[in-house]
């Protein structure tokens, strides 16, 4: 297939263009197909980053004072922009990422695009209350909290960055966005979209760079906010760091969900969604049901057909859209899972199908399925990122809710029932901040997204999101006399 050309027109976007500063560290961006360096853009320089928070912090004062309704109609400009473009964008997004077409076509820059229009319309309906105090009254009012800074993971590069930039920019925020170094595309073409959607120039800044430009971002006293989509690991040195200066946060961080198939699920459909939440881009997805609980009367049954199904996975060149599976984004996260696998028969695991590096250039491992396990072993309690999907088995519902308890994670849930009283009963005992009955990995525009316990602070998406990028003004209105003591 031809390859589109990568290379942008220069590595950061700032105050409405492009800007280049070729001192900072040259960052390849390699396709995880084959491995070759297909761009290369800098890391922000202390200029870079000054430059960017300036203009934001500039552009900011005006954007708040902006008539939300032309903030709304900017946004879901942006959002017909990009639907127009998307088999650009989303070719793109493949180079950068690894992930087949089929799946960019339909995932990431169309669900970018859902959230600016979504965002889009709700910019004019951010309400406060009234209240009265005998003749006094009172009444509150949702501010912006100025400058936001952005900071993403590499597996949804586009999405990640319209989900942070779409319900910031309508309540009256600017922001300055840090993609991942392995994914630096995707978020200066969304910068490039919004400013021909008529954004002014500054409020949507996007530098590039390792930790450290994010570390810079998140202790900046011109940053009153900081949103990441990452690690747990990273998330405690953001949201740490975050702390010295009283900041803002939203974690969107890692998981290790469970995924629980009751005796009465249709199995057909539990198995295509246990796939989905196990093999879609590769399984490098945060919210994956990578711990799936099988009833013992259906264990053997589901795990036939889940091998079968699996063994039929087009495995190829990802900007091909009859692939449907796909390489690891970076040579480390391949290095990273080969490892968890190396580990998983060390303890003790039996490997039923895959489990090992695809003999390919580039960075490609089997979608591997991981039977005999215990919920002590490190690839049961470890988020492993990879396309590998652990069985366990379980016999009554107590146990099974207990279970899929115990980890520090708390991102999300699945089960598959029939039974829509056992469904829901079981999903008010599940730790995890979005659940889904007989369906997995849906993410719409109007459903809250996020984290309990480890995996995150916040929600993104629908009216969470707006909360979360504003804070509530008191205003007391005295009607009567003052009176004094003396
Ligand atoms: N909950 C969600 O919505 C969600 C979505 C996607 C990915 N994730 C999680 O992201 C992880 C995979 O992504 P990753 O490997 O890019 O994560 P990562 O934590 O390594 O990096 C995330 C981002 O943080 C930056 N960063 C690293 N150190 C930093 C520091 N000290 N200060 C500020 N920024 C810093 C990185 O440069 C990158 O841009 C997985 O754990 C996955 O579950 C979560
Ligand atoms: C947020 N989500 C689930 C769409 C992608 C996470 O990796």
């Amino acid at each position: 297939m031809t390859r589109p050309d990568a290379q942008p027109r220069a590595s950061h976007f700032v105050d409405g263009a492009y800007l280049e500063d070729g001192a900072g560290t040259p960052i390849p961006v390699r396709y995880p197909a084959t491995g070759e360096t297909v761009a290369t853009v800098h890391a922000a320089t202390r200029a870079v980053i000054d430059r960017a928070l300036d203009s934001a912090t500039l552009a900011q004062a005006d954007w708040a004072a902006t008539d939300p309704s032309e903030r709304g109609r900017i946004l879901r400009r942006a959002a017909d922009l990009i639907r127009a473009r998307n088999r650009e964008l989303s070719e793109l997004e493949t180079l950068d990422t690894g992930k087949p077409l089929q799946e960019t076509l339909v995932a990431d820059a169309a669900s970018g695009a859902d959230a600016l229009e979504y965002f889009g319309g709700l910019a004019v309906d951010q309400t406060g209350t009234s209240m009265s105090f005998g003749a006094d009254w009172a009444y509150t009012i949702r501010r912006p909290l100025g400058v936001c800074a952005g900071i993403g993971a590499w597996n949804y590069p586009t999405q990640i960055a319209c989900w942070k930039a779409a319900p910031a920019l309508a309540t009256g925020n600017a922001m300055v966005f840090k993609p991942s170094e392995a994914t630096p595309l995707c978020a200066l073409k969304l910068a490039e979209i919004l400013v021909e959607a008529g954004l002014p120039a500054g409020l949507f800044n996007v530098v590039q760079g390792m930790g450290e430009v994010g570390a810079a971002l998140s202790t900046d006293p011109r940053v009153a906010k900081v949103t990441l989509t990452g690690s747990v690991p990273t998330g405690r040195k953001v949201h740490a760091a975050a702390a010295e200066r009283m900041k803002h946060v939203t974690m969107e961080l890692g998981g290790k969900s469970p995924f629980i198939v009751f005796p009465d699920a249709d199995l057909d459909d539990a198995v295509s969604a246990a796939i989905n939440a196990n093999f879609y881009s590769s399984g490098q997805v945060c919210s994956n049901g990578t711990r799936v609980f099988l009833h013992g009367d259906i264990a053997q049954d589901f795990t036939d057909r889940l091998i079968a199904r699996t063994r039929n996975a087009r495995i190829g060149d990802p900007l091909d859209e009859a692939t449907d599976f796909g390489p690891m984004t970076t040579e480390a996260q391949m290095q990273t899972v080969l490892r968890h696998l190396d580990t998983a028969r060390a303890e003790g695991a039996t490997v039923a199908l895959g489990g090992h590096r695809i003999d390919r250039p580039g960075w490609w491992i089997e979608p591997t399925v991981l039977t005999g396990l215990t919920d002590d072993m490190t690839c049961v309690r470890e988020e492993i990122f990879g396309p590998v999907l652990s069985i366990l088995t379980f016999e009554d519902e107590d146990e099974v809710i207990a279970r899929a308890n115990a980890t520090e994670f708390g991102l999300s849930a699945g089960l598959f029932t029939r039974d829509l009283a056992r469904a829901h009963r079981v999903v008010a005992r599940l730790q995890a901040g979005t659940c889904w009955i007989n369906q997995y990995n849906l993410t719409p525009a109007g459903l809250p997204f996020g984290g309990s316990k480890a995996s995150g602070i916040g929600r993104e998406n629908a009216r969470a999101a707006m909360d979360h990028f504003t804070e509530i003004q008191s205003v007391y209105v005295g009607m009567t006399p003052v009176e004094a003591a003396y």
